[in-house]
Order: C-alpha cells, then sequence, then structure tokens
C-alpha cells in the first residue's frame, strides 16, 4: 500500500516547536541516526523460591530516526515488557537501552491514559507543567489534535469517544508535548476497522508531519505490517528477526527454510506454529 494515500491532503501542519531540551544525556551511547536502540537486553522476575524467570534474553534492536516500526510476535513472547523497558516503565535486569526524549507511552486501554472530562482539557493536561499563555496552549492543542484528525471534537466529552478516538486523543497528548519517541501497546487490538484505520492513519500523519517523531507500534494484527518501515519479531522472549522490509523478506526465507529442515529432521518438534507465524509475516512484509 501506497503511505501516502493514509494522509488526508490538507494535512499539513506547523511541527510543534520543542518544550524540552533535547541534548543528549550521559546514556546516549548510541548515534542520532537511531531514537531507539536496545543492546542485549535481558529481563527476569523472581519466583520467590531464590529463582528468576527468563522473560527476555539478549534482544538488541535499532529503530531508525524518523521511521514507524512494527514489534511483532505470538502471545506471551515478550513485546509489551520490552516496550515497556524502551520507555522506562521496566528496568531491564542486563544490557542497555537509549531512546530519545521526550518519548511517549500509549496504552492498549485509552481509559488509563485519557481522564480529562473533555477532548481539548486532556490534551492540554500534560501542558500544566511548562510556563505557557493560554494562548499558546490553544494553538499547540489545536495542532495535536489536527494532526490526529480530531480538531472537530475539541469540545467533545472524552466519554462519548469511540475508543479509537480516545487512542487518537492520547497520541495527541502525546504530540502537544513535540515528544520524539511514540511507543504505542497493541492500540488496534480492540477497534473495529473504521477506528484501527483511524489510529494508524494519526500515528502515520504524526511521523509525517515532524520528520523527527518516529514510532514502535506492538501489534498481533499482521495486516498492519504493510504500513510499517520495518518491523521487530519476537518468539519466546527473543528477537528472532530485525530489519527493514526488504531485508526483512530475504532474510526471513532463509530463516524459514532453515527452520523448515530442521524440522523435516526432528520429527519429534511440533514447529508447527511459529513456522506458521514466519510465513505469514514473510508474506505481509514481501507485499510491500
Ligand atoms: N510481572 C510478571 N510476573 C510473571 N510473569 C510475567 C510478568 N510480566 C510478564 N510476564 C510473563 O512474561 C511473558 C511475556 O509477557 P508480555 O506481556 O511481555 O508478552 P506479549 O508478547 O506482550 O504478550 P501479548 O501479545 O499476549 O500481550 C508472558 O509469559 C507473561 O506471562
Amino acid at each position: 500500500m501506497n503511505h501516502s494515500a493514509l494522509i488526508p491532503p490538507s494535512s499539513t501542519h506547523l511541527p510543534l516547536p520543542p518544550l524540552h531540551s533535547t541534548a543528549p544525556t550521559r546514556n546516549a551511547a548510541f548515534t542520532e541516526k537511531f531514537s531507539i536502540e536496545g543492546r542485549n537486553l535481558s529481563y527476569t522476575i523472581p519466583t520467590g523460591q531464590g529463582r528468576h524467570v527468563p522473560i527476555l534474553r539478549d534482544c538488541s534492536l535499532s529503530i531508525p530516526s524518523g521511521q514507524f516500526w512494527m514489534l511483532l510476535g505470538p502471545n506471551g513472547c515478550g513485546k509489551s515488557t520490552l516496550l515497556k523497558i524502551l520507555a522506562g516503565l521496566l528496568k531491564p535486569t542486563g544490557g542497555f537501552v537509549y531512546v530519545k526524549k521526550p518519548k511517549s507511552f500509549v496504552f492498549q486501554n485509552p481509559d488509563h491514559q485519557v481522564v480529562m472530562p473533555t477532548v481539548e482539557a486532556d490534551v492540554a493536561f500534560g501542558l500544566g507543567k511548562f510556563n505557557l499563555t493560554q494562548d499558546e496552549i490553544k494553538t499547540r492543542v489545536a495542532t495535536a489534535l489536527d494532526v490526529v484528525g480530531m480538531l472537530e471534537y475539541l469540545q467533545r466529552p472524552v466519554q462519548t469517544l469511540s475508543g479509537g478516538q480516545k487512542q487518537r486523543v492520547a497520541i495527541a497528548g502525546a504530540l502537544v508535548e513535540a515528544c520524539k519517541v511514540l511507543l504505542l501497546d497493541e492500540l488496534t487490538t480492540f477497534l473495529d476497522e473504521s477506528d484501527q484505520i483511524g489510529v494508524i492513519n494519526a500515528v502515520k500523519n504524526s511521523l509525517d508531519n515532524s520528520k523527527d517523531v518516529t514510532a514502535l507500534w506492538v501489534t498481533h494484527r499482521l495486516e498492519e505490517l504493510e504500513y510499517a518501515d520495518g518491523a521487530v519479531y519476537m518468539e519466546d522472549g527473543r528477537v528472532v528477526m530485525h530489519g527493514f522490509n526488504v531485508e526483512c523478506s530475504a532474510n526471513l526465507l532463509i530463516f524459514i527454510m532453515l527452520w523448515w529442515t530442521m524440522g523435516q529432521l526432528d520429527i519429534g518438534v511440533l514447529r508447527a506454529s511459529p513456522f506458521v507465524h514466519l510465513c505469514m509475516f514473510c508474506f505481509d512484509v514481501r507485499r510491500n
């Protein structure tokens, strides 16, 4: 699919000026080429008997600045855990992480994030900590809502919005603070198709509006891969595939052939589920 077809022609906005210092911190050991980097990340959970259960094992990923990437994999493989580590909500037990700031985590359930009575009040909520005039706040809120296609809902009570509209308001709440990295956790899992497309458009438009915004999108929906610039595929707490569309297709084909050959040699091991996952992933990537 042609991504530009998703963006309404009227969607040309001036990028919102930064509110935070974007100077690199001492943790910024990586290049500006990547807005999100993880190196050999591990995460374990203590069990009570002095033992630790591994949730993430040696995960590495690099997401180039200004791109829209997806994080895919079967249920329970560790996607949300990895995203929370990148967001700073969890501390890794090993490895290094760098994510450009300001960064924002958008939850699967927008009711955890969209809490003010009206759309305008909700998007403006985070601006309270900055020394801005009322006019500056109004302009920023209107611009952020326009980017996600929600400007006409400015005065709407939030409880009257659909799930997808609330997600878009949550994304506007991130953009209004000139956020540089969007970490999006399964936003479309419970949405119908029209809301799903609305949220994807909102993210795509956010990236097109400011070449400086990078997004990592966790999803179960393989059909959403067609909107992505690249993808990270996880299984069993590990990153098993990582790359741009073209790289992914070639690497995945080799990986699947090896996996299939191993399955033929080792009759006792059931490999059907991951095999099907990878085939679908490969098929979707190759369609680009
Ligand atoms: N606090 C915790 N205590 C025990 N186990 C946990 C904890 N947090 C996560 N896990 C386990 O870690 C694994 C990875 O969980 P995570 O939510 O990251 O997976 P996921 O890929 O996002 O899954 P899904 O796609 O179903 O949302 C799962 O097996 C989960 O049960």
